[in-house]
């Protein structure tokens, strides 16, 4: 038996994760083994004949945890689409639209973090906040400047969360302020590979992940030549891309006026739409668009609260599940106000309904215009947050199997102001669909990161 050779913590407890789209499991009461290396060693059903003696061997070890009743084990969120800088006005200008938020107030408070000062105190704020609210892994947007990214990925290493960041190119005169983009596409395509090859750098220093990611903020801020020479590094570097696609009628019709092609075939034709991209919105998508996401392996990043505020329209998250797409879940900060993925899970849930049944009261119910079948419940939404996450990111995470990393946390519903109640009507999965529409920051009362538990603030 490896038990006790290759292990540092045992934890007892009953855990729920997700197995696809439309299943999860529960395991009542198992054994999970986390390693040296903060991953899953084996898990350990109460029916398998081992599990006894690990039970007692760890507890004499003194490396046994067990969760009390009423506390359950979730893997860490996933959270693949932040706009790190904008924190600091999360909650601010969402009466604006995407044009008049981005120049009025994003570009300007983005151009502020030129200020390390600054960065590091809304940086620190951040991941902390993430990290409470179950966020094990983030991919972030950083700005254009090199300096306050570095003081985000410093953060995120020594805070303990896997981090993929993206130096945000925009260079395009006609469409960026001058105080707010980079001077020349080479000038940008020189920061992206240093900021690369930092996070490279830092990444081997560090036990968790620390990934630079090729960012063209969105195809309308950006040249062709940058938007080509993102592309070759991206092939170069074998790094990933984030960006924005097909997120709003403004956008859409902006990007096929000026390459002639939609969003979706433009990122394509840079060399942009590669099996770890992952793009946000992802709302206006021909049905052959989606067919180039599943041919190419990029992924959505479902945004649901930035969509309502911004798209004006639902991202048909059913339909493309069932076409086979990578879908994972984003809160979107600031364009989505809340670092909860509790709150996106809710609002992917929600806005499905809308787009399934329609919305104008004043027409029968045939006329207002829904999309049968659209609507997606807890499982996909739980989904989207962990697995799909996981996949978009290729990261072997958002599950308790051996060999995944132990990124989880406990919810507790009898922590101080739960809002979760567990009443002796209630079964097991009963309690997975209360989590995911009750559950809050103050229910999350330990958590780990690639094994190593992290404090929360
Ligand atoms: O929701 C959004 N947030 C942004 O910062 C942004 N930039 C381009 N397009 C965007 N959409």
């Amino acid at each position: 038996m490896t038990f006790l050779t290759n292990c540092s913590s045992v934890i007892r407890g009953t855990a729920f994760h997700s197995t696809g789209p439309n299943s999860f499991d529960i395991l009542e009461d198992h054994l999970f083994l986390v390693d040296e290396a903060g991953v899953l060693d084996d898990v350990i059903s109460p029916k398998d004949d081992r599990y006894d003696n690990i039970l007692r061997r760890s507890e004499d070890a003194g490396s046994l945890q067990r969760l009390k009743s009423q506390q359950y084990l979730l893997p860490g969120f996933i959270d693949t689409h932040v706009h790190a800088p904008q924190w600091a006005q999360v909650g601010k200008a969402l009466d604006a639209d995407l044009p008049v938020w981005l120049n009025d107030y994003t570009f300007p408070l983005e151009a502020a973090y030129k200020n390390t000062d600054f960065a590091e105190t809304i940086y620190k704020d951040l991941v902390q906040t993430l990290l409470a609210n179950g966020t094990t892994t983030a991919q972030y947007f950083g700005s254009v400047h090199n300096e306050p990214n570095k003081v985000l990925a410093e953060i995120c290493a020594s805070e303990g969360q896997h981090a993929y960041i993206g130096k945000v190119v925009m260079d395009l005169p006609s469409q960026c302020p001058d105080y707010y983009r980079d001077s020349s596409p080479q000038a940008a395509l020189n920061a992206t590979e240093d900021f690369l090859t930092y996070c490279r750098n830092l990444n081997s220093r560090t036990r968790q992940d620390i990934v630079g990611v090729v960012t063209p903020r969105f195809i309308p801020t950006c040249s062709d030549e940058v938007l080509y020479g993102l592309g070759d590094l991206a092939r170069h570097y074998d790094a990933p891309v984030q960006s924005h696609c097909s997120e709003g009628d403004w956008e859409h019709a902006h990007v096929l006026e000026r390459t002639g092609l939609s969003d979706t075939q433009a990122h394509l034709k840079y060399g942009l739409l590669t099996n770890k991209t992952t793009l946000a919105h992802s709302v206006y998508l021909s049905d052959s668009d989606a067919e180039l996401y599943k041919e190419h392996g990029a992924a959505i990043a479902h945004s649901p609260l930035s969509n309502i505020l911004f798209a004006g329209a639902v991202c048909p998250v059913k339909r493309r599940l069932e076409q086979g797409l990578s879908i994972s879940l984003a809160t979107d900060i600031s364009a989505g106000y809340t670092p909860s993925m509790f709150d996106s899970m809710r609002q992917a849930i929600l806005s499905s309904r809308l787009l399934s049944t329609g919305t104008d009261f004043s027409k029968s119910p045939i006329e207002r215009g829904g999309i049968p079948a659209s609507v997606i419940d807890f499982r996909q939404a739980f989904y989207m947050a962990t697995v799909g996450g996981a996949t978009a990111l290729h990261v072997n995470a958002g599950q308790f199997r051996k060999g995944c990393r132990f990124d989880a946390f406990v919810f507790d519903c009898l922590a101080s102001q739960s809002q979760t109640r567990q009443y002796d009507t209630d079964s097991l999965a009963d309690m997975l669909q209360k989590i995911i529409f009750t559950g809050q920051r103050q229910n999350i009362t330990a958590l780990w990161v690639s094994g190593r538990p992290v404090s929360l603030h």
